[in-house]
């Protein structure tokens, strides 16, 4: 089942309003390990209910490694011991069931020519099938292809893939609810293009210059990734008559840039118009950054950018009107708690619909 018929039977259950957020971590879970492990699991399934509390639980105290890298002493703080402690426990137990995913794939691959060039195939097929090709050459570099490294390439594939992208549609959606003007408008420019029970594909969303804007806005008012992922200068360095010598840690401060009052004024303002030019087409400034920049750049941006469109489309033109329920609304935060990625609170949202379409 699609999400749009998940949050369709919750909201003919809850008519007051219920939190999306399950629904579209399982949506998105599933279109990651699809897409990095070829699997794709049963919402009640117990490894895929373990992986998600896992991930749950380790984006909230991953913030941990922020303090430690400057303070390395503070690792021996109790406290702190027990958080490294969890987090190490999870990587071991999330490896093993990574264990458990390859070994069966690589026994598919001998039973089978289950990696025929037609065939779809995921990440994990990919690395296996490249691997052997590497160690049938006895290439030097098959080294690079061996299981710690798949390991911890499909941990980094999954875990930066889903939690980026779903904090930032559970902005988006709390953003649209609030604002009802951009949540009309963005309806107005959907239903111009597409009929209203029929989903949005990649070819429309060039069409549609106002949801690719209020992404672009949410991204930057509630930027994911606040600090940033540290990087490191392998030689002395100037940057604005600042030198930084080799071997410093450099974080670079994303949300510095996207509140700076020089590059978007009344940058604490919601406001997608910023990123339309005069004609009314999206425009992306220099200085919108959400996935960073240079050679260590996000490598999911586009898959990203294509799944929050389609996410963001799917919902607004399907429903008639959805608002935040309003015991929530009335105290609603939109702060965010910072751990590796700056989170909303959770809120309950009512999705209506006029007639059945
Ligand atoms: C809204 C969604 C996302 C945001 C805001 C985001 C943001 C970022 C940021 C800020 C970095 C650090 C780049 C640097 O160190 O210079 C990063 C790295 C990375 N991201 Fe994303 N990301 C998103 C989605 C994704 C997706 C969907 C994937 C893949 C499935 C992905 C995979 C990665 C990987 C593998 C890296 C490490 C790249 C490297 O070190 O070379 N991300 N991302």
């Amino acid at each position: 089942m699609g999400i749009i018929e998940d949050i369709d039977c919750k909201a003919n259950n809850e008519k007051h309003g219920f939190n999306p957020a399950a629904i579209i971590h399982h949506g998105l879970g599933n279109l990651l390990n699809d897409l990095v492990f070829g699997i794709k699991y049963g919402k009640d399934n117990a490894t895929w209910k373990y992986l998600q509390h896992l991930q749950e639980e380790g984006v909230k105290h991953i913030g941990v490694s922020m303090a430690v890298n400057f303070l390395p002493f503070l690792r021996h703080l109790p406290s702190t011991r027990n958080t490294i402690n969890f987090l190490l426990k999870g990587k071991y137990q999330t490896h093993a069931i990574y264990d458990a995913i390859i070994a069966k794939e690589r026994n598919n691959m001998c039973k089978s020519d289950s990696l025929g060039e037609d065939q779809q195939e995921c990440i994990l097929k990919c690395f296996l099938k490249e691997a052997s090709k590497r160690q049938e050459a006895r290439r030097p570099d098959a080294a690079y292809c061996d299981d710690i490294q798949l390991r911890h390439l499909m941990a980094d594939l999954f875990g930066a893939g889903v939690d980026t992208t779903f904090t930032t549609i559970r902005w988006a959606l709390l953003y649209i609810a609030l604002y009802p003007a951009v949540q009309q408008r963005l309806r107005e420019e959907l239903r111009q293009r597409l009929a209203a029970n029929e989903s949005p594909s990649l070819d429309d969303v060039d069409a549609l210059p106002y949801l690719r804007a209020t992404i672009a806005e949410v991204q930057r008012i509630r930027t994911v990734v606040p600090v940033g992922i540290p990087h490191g200068t392998t030689k002395e360095i100037e940057i604005a008559g600042f030198k930084i010598p080799a071997n410093t840690m450099i974080m670079p401060l994303i949300w510095a840039v996207h509140m700076n009052a020089t590059f978007y004024d009344a940058p604490n303002t919601f406001k997608p118009e910023r990123f339309l030019d005069p004609e009314g087409q999206f425009m992306v400034p220099s200085y919108f950054l959400p996935f960073q920049v240079g050679k260590r750049m996000c490598l999911g941006d586009e898959l990203a950018k294509n799944i929050l469109h389609l996410y963001i489309a799917q919902i607004v033109i399907h429903y008639d009107w959805f608002s935040i329920a309003p015991e929530d609304a009335c105290s609603i935060d939109l702060t965010g708690n910072c751990g590796i990625t700056l989170t909303p609170p959770d809120y309950r949202v009512v999705f209506s619909k006029a007639v059945e379409h």
